[in-house]
């Protein structure tokens, strides 16, 4: 899995590799630009654009000078916008300098108008991870003009002026799209800098995966590649018990649709047998709505260690008897999934959280979260007490929202790459409920049942927003679940 490196690490790392493979600094940053303009052919139709590379004076201007060296043949025309003397500038700017064809018209900074037309594309690419302050002076006079103006804009690595592992303090380049190397940095998965990074895309410069994790720093990426790996196989005669006997306890009057809504989600990840908990006046509603479900009576409820997993919360209200809560803790011995009002009760009495069976998973959005830890003033912040969190009381803790973050018992944090802002509608939290639930109820250990619930999750959001963007509804995410196992390869 792809490990997420701090912009000291970064360093380290370039400097090692270079040193390994016997190559020069040089050459890595030629990679590097190679593989954005791989990535720029793939999104933009070259010779219909005009270029302007903003170039700073270290290592990430070194890269939009190769930059402009490798495209000026298929652009319509590119300029290099400079802020200093190429003598204040890092060797490998230098380097790349010297080595411009004439077709690169190289302007200062100050000399230049700033006049863009539709079509042109920025290029920020003045400072990387490298950035050590606020941005001031003429860098900022730069960035607030390029902000204001109307262009298609790329930030090159991170957007200048955020720090690669905190947060933005004063003024960066808002980009369209942030074209980050080799792994995303830790500060692009902060809400905080969402209007600054646009979509954000990680290139590859040429460095294995086997050398990155040489550098633990506990945190990692979850891609596609990751997923297959994850899963459980089932063989021609498998039958429902080995697909898992999950209960679900939530659904109060008025709120059973959560209830099918988790436990539709959880037949489609491929649960056996699904019962739900519910409040008596809502049983003919959800047998309605799901016919595959069964409704728990006391004798299921009494006889909790026959099921796999369970389930907590969904639409449950927080009128619930916490003693009846507390039991279902006690007496159930194998991780369960808790979710929306079961932590909110959670919440209300911390003294319930020693009873959470270990390797349990809780999924708090960020406001739940903040009920069960109490405020914080950033999502930099937030990810720490996540991780505390999960180390505190030997849980998996998912923090939802874009780039949903997965912290375990052991200090590692995982990063979603999967997922879109359609899925911010009513219901999709209770869906993802339901799938984690049956993955476990599946015999999948928790970090497989939460990684795996993630991704697919976030792919099945992705598969329902191809069709119906902002008119995403919960169901749809639940239609598209098949097609995520389809899309990953999974029998
Ligand atoms: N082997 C390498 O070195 C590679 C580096 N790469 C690129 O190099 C970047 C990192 O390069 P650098 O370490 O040179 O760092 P940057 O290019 O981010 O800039 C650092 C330079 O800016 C100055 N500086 C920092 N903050 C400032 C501020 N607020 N105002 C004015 N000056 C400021 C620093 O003193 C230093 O001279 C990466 O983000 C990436 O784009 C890539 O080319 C991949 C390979
Ligand atoms: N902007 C976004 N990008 C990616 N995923 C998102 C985004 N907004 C919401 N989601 C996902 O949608 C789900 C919403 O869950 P939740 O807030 O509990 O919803 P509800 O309470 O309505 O069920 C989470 O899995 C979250 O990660
Ligand atoms: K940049």
């Amino acid at each position: 899995m792809l490990s997420i490196l701090s912009g000291d690490l970064v360093k380290q790392l370039d400097a090692d590799f270079i040193a390994q493979q016997g190559i020069s600094s040089l050459e890595l940053m030629e990679s590097a630009a190679k593989n954005f303009c791989t990535w720029f052919r793939g999104n933009f139709v070259p010779s219909e654009h005009r270029l302007f590379v903003f170039s700073g004076p270290g290592n990430n201007g070194g890269d939009g000078v190769a930059i402009a060296r490798l495209l000026c043949h298929e652009v319509k025309a590119v300029t290099l916008l400079v802020f200093e003397e190429k003598e204040n500038c890092s060797m490998d700017y230098r380097l790349n300098f010297e080595r411009l064809p004439d077709q690169v018209e190289v302007t200062s900074v100050d000399k230049f108008d700033f006049k863009f037309e539709e079509t042109d594309i920025v290029l920020d690419a003045i400072f990387g991870v490298g950035i050590n302050r606020p941005i001031d002076g003429v860098y900022r006079w730069v960035v607030e003009k390029l902000n204001a103006l109307e262009a298609i804009k790329v930030a090159i690595d991170i957007p200048s002026g955020i720090p690669a592992d905190d947060v933005l303090d004063g003024e960066a380049f808002k980009a369209d799209h942030t074209v980050t190397f080799q792994f995303p940095k830790f500060s692009l998965f902060f809400p905080e800098h969402a209007v600054y990074t646009g979509k954000v895309h990680v290139v590859d410069i040429g460095i294995p995966d086997t050398f990155l994790s040489r550098y633990q720093d506990n945190k990692y990426f979850l891609q596609a590649k990751d997923i297959p790996a994850l899963h459980k196989r089932f063989h021609a005669f498998s039958h429902k018990g080995d697909f898992g006997k999950i209960m679900l306890f939530g659904g109060s009057l008025g709120k059973v649709g959560a209830m099918v809504l988790s436990s539709k989600a959880a037949l489609r990840t491929g649960s056996g047998l699904v019962h739900v908990q519910i409040a008596d006046a809502e049983r003919m509603i959800m047998q309605t709505a799901v016919p595959e479900v069964m409704v728990a009576g006391a004798q299921e409820i009494k006889r909790l260690e026959a099921f796999d997993a369970l389930g907590i919360g969904p639409g449950w209200g927080t009128e619930v008897d916490l003693s009846f809560y507390s039991s279902i803790l006690k007496r159930f011995h194998k991780p369960v999934v808790i979710d929306a009002d079961g932590l909110n009760l959670l919440a209300k009495k911390p003294e319930m959280l020693q009873f959470v069976p270990k390797g349990s998973i809780l999924t708090p959005h960020v406001k739940e979260f903040e009920r069960l830890v109490g405020n914080v003033s950033s999502h930099k912040e937030r990810l720490l007490k996540a991780q505390q969190f999960a180390g505190e009381y030997g849980v998996f803790l998912i923090l939802k929202g874009a780039f949903t973050s997965i912290s375990t018992p052991d200090g590692k944090q995982y990063f979603n790459s999967t997922g879109n802002q359609y899925m911010a509608t009513a219901g999709s939290g209770d869906v993802l409920t339901g799938m984690i639930t049956a993955f476990l109820g599946q015999g999948y250990n928790p970090l497989q049942a939460a990684l795996c619930g993630v991704f697919h999750h976030g792919l099945a959001g992705e598969l329902a927003g191809k069709q119906k963007r902002r008119g995403v509804i919960a169901s749809d995410i639940i239609a598209c679940i098949p097609q995520t196992f389809l899309e990953l390869d999974i029998p």
